[in-house]
C-alpha cells in the first residue's frame, strides 16, 4: 500500500491525518494486545501490505516480537513475522502514546478471560487497552474491537472513549470480531470465511474496507450489521461449536452402552450436508482459551438478559463436556484395576488439541492432574506443549518422548491427536509397558491396529471389545 518504510515516519510528517476521507493515505495499523489473536494479527495486517505498530503491556512479548521470535508455537507465524520485520512495515512497541499517534485503526486484541468468581468474561483488559487508545489519539482514529466480548460492551466502550478522546478529534468504535483457531491461525487471518463489521458508519465501514482490501477481493463475505450483531454472532459461532462437541459426546455414551460405534456413526451423520462431519469428533471434549470461556461469558450475559433457556442449553453442554473429563479419569481407574495409586500413567498430549502448545483449560492436563491426586506416577510427553504444561502443572512429571513417557507404565491415554501418536508403532510402545491398557481419548487411533499388538484397549463411544 505505501512505499514509505515506518523508521523515515514521524508523527509530525501526519499530522493531521484525516482517516476518514476518501482520499486519505493507507491506514495505519497499531494492534493493541499482542497474544495468540493480536500477533497473529499483527503480522498479518503487514503481510497485507500495511504498516503495523504492536503494543502490549508485557515487555518480554513486545522484546521477543521484535527480535523476530513468536512466545508461543502457531505453525507459519516464525517464518511469516520475520519476513514482515525485514519490510520495515512491521514493528512492536511498549509505548502506547508512540503507538497510538502512529496508526489510524486501532486494533483491540487483548485477553477477556473468564472472571475468578463467576462465568463473566473479565472486561478490565478491554477497558484499559481502549481508554489508553482514547486518552492518547492525536488524530482522527477509529477504534475496531476484535476479543471477544459479551454484548453491550462495545456500547459501553463508546462511552468511555467519548469521556475519555479530545473533542477535537473523530473516532468511531466498531466491532469487528475474530474466528481464527489456533494452528491455523495465519492461514484464517489471511483467508477468513467472514469478515464481521459491526457498528459501522458509512465511513468507517469503506475505512475497513481498505484494511481487508485483499481478503475481500479474493471474495471473504462481509458481513455489514450493528454492534450488538457482531458480538453475538462470535460467541453464538462458538457456543454452536462447543453444542455440537457436546452433542457427538452425549451420543458417544449412547453407542457405548448399545455397543455401537460412534465415529462410524459420526461419519454417516457427516454425510448428510445439514449436519457436516467437522466437530463431530466424540471423545475428551473440548478446551482452550475459548470456547470454554465464551460459552460460560454467554450464558451469563444471556441470564443477565433474561434469556434463560440459552443460558440453560449452554449449562447443559458445559455439563457434559466437563463430565468427559471424568469419564477418562474412570477408565483409567478401570483399567488399574480400581485405583491408580502408586501405579504409572504414560499421558501422550497436553496442548488442548494438537498444533498448538496451548494448555489454557486442557482437558489433557485436567485428566493428568486428576489421575496425580489420586496417587499415580504420571509422565507427560507432548510435541509442543511440554513447556507451557509444565509451567502450569509442575507437579506433573515429564518426558522428551512418547517412548520415555510410556515406559513401565501401567496405562496409557491419548489425551491429544498429536499425528506422531495417531501414526506411532503400537507394537513397539506396548514392548515398553508394564501393562499395554491403551485409552483413546481422541478417537483416532485404529483398535483393531492397537489390539492386534497386544494392547487392551478402550475408546470413548467405542465397544469396550
Ligand atoms: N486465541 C485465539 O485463537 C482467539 C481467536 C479469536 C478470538 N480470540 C479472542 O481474542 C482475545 C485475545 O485472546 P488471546 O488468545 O490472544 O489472549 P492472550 O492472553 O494470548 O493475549 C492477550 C494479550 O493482551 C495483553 N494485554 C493485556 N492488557 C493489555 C493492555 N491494556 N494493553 C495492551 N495489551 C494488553 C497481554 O499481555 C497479552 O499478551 C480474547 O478475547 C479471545 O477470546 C482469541
Ligand atoms: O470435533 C471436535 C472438534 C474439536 N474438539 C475440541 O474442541 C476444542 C476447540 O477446538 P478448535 O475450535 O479447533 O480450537 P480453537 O483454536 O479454540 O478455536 C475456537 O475458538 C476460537 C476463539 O474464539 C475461534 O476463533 C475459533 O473459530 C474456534 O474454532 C479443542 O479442545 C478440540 O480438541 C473436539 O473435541 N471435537
Amino acid at each position: 500500500m505505501t512505499e514509505q518504510h515506518t523508521e523515515d515516519l514521524t508523527v509530525a510528517d501526519h499530522f493531521p491525518r484525516r482517516v476518514f476521507d476518501a482520499d486519505a493515505p493507507a491506514p495505519r495499523i497499531s494492534v493493541l494486545g499482542t497474544g495468540y489473536l493480536g500477533a497473529t494479527h499483527a503480522v498479518s495486517m503487514a503481510a497485507l501490505g500495511m504498516e503495523v505498530v504492536g503494543y502490549d503491556v508485557d515487555p518480554a512479548k513486545v522484546a521477543a516480537l521484535q527480535a523476530g521470535k513468536v512466545p508461543f508455537y502457531e505453525p507459519g507465524l516464525p517464518e511469516l513475522l520475520e519476513e514482515q520485520l525485514a519490510t520495515g512495515r512491521l514493528r512492536f512497541t511498549s509505548d502506547v502514546a508512540e503507538a497510538v499517534a502512529f496508526a489510524d485503526v486501532h486494533f483491540v486484541c487483548v485477553g477477556t478471560p473468564q472472571t475468578k468468581t463467576s462465568h463473566a468474561a473479565n472486561l478490565s483488559f478491554v477497558e484499559a487497552a481502549t481508554t489508553a487508545v482514547a486518552e492518547n489519539l492525536t488524530h482522527d482514529a477509529l477504534i475496531v474491537g476484535k476479543s471477544t466480548v459479551p454484548v453491550g460492551t462495545g456500547a459501553r466502550l463508546r462511552e468511555l472513549v467519548a469521556a475519555k478522546a479530545r473533542k477535537d478529534v473523530r473516532v468511531e468504535l466498531v466491532w469487528n470480531p475474530e474466528f481464527l483457531r489456533e494452528g491455523k491461525a495465519v492461514q484464517d487471518t489471511l483467508h477468513p470465511d467472514r469478515i464481521v463489521m459491526g457498528g459501522t458508519t458509512a465511513d468507517s465501514e469503506a475505512l475497513l474496507r481498505r484494511v481487508y482490501e485483499t481478503p475481500i477481493a479474493e471474495g471473504t463475505p462481509v458481513v455489514v450489521c450493528d454492534l450488538p450483531t457482531a458480538e453475538l454472532v462470535k460467541v453464538s459461532a462458538n457456543a454452536f461449536l462447543a453444542t455440537k462437541i457436546s452433542f457427538i459426546n452425549a451420543i458417544a455414551s449412547v453407542c457405548e452402552a448399545a455397543d455401537a460405534d460412534v465415529t462410524v456413526l459420526a461419519d454417516a451423520l457427516g454425510h448428510d450436508v445439514r449436519i457436516g462431519r467437522q466437530f463431530l469428533d466424540a471423545g475428551l471434549g473440548f478446551g482452550g482459551g475459548c470456547l470454554p470461556k465464551d460459552i460460560r461469558a454467554l450464558m451469563h450475559r444471556a441470564n443477565e438478559l433474561g434469556a434463560h433457556q440459552a443460558s440453560a442449553l449452554l449449562q447443559q453442554v458445559d455439563e457434559i463436556n466437563m463430565g468427559q473429563r471424568g469419564r477418562v479419569v474412570e477408565l483409567a481407574l478401570e483399567a488399574c484395576g480400581g485405583s491408580v495409586l502408586n501405579r504409572r500413567v504414560g499421558v501422550l498430549g497436553a496442548a488442548f488439541k494438537p498444533h498448538t502448545d496451548d494448555v489454557r483449560d486442557s482437558p489433557a492436563l485436567n485428566v493428568a492432574a486428576a489421575l496425580h491426586l489420586r496417587g499415580a506416577q504420571v509422565t507427560v510427553y507432548d510435541p509442543e506443549a511440554g513447556d507451557t504444561a509444565r509451567a502450569s502443572f509442575p507437579t506433573l512429571g515429564y518426558a522428551t518422548s512418547a517412548e520415555e513417557a510410556v515406559e513401565g507404565a501401567d496405562v496409557v491415554l491419548v489425551l491429544t491427536e498429536w499425528d506422531e501418536f495417531v501414526g506411532a508403532e503400537p507394537a513397539r510402545l506396548a514392548a515398553l509397558t508394564q501393562n499395554a491398557n491403551v485409552i483413546d481419548a481422541r478417537g483416532k487411533l485404529d483398535p483393531q491396529r492397537w489390539r492386534q499388538a497386544g494392547w487392551s484397549f478402550r475408546g470413548l463411544g467405542r465397544t469396550a471389545a
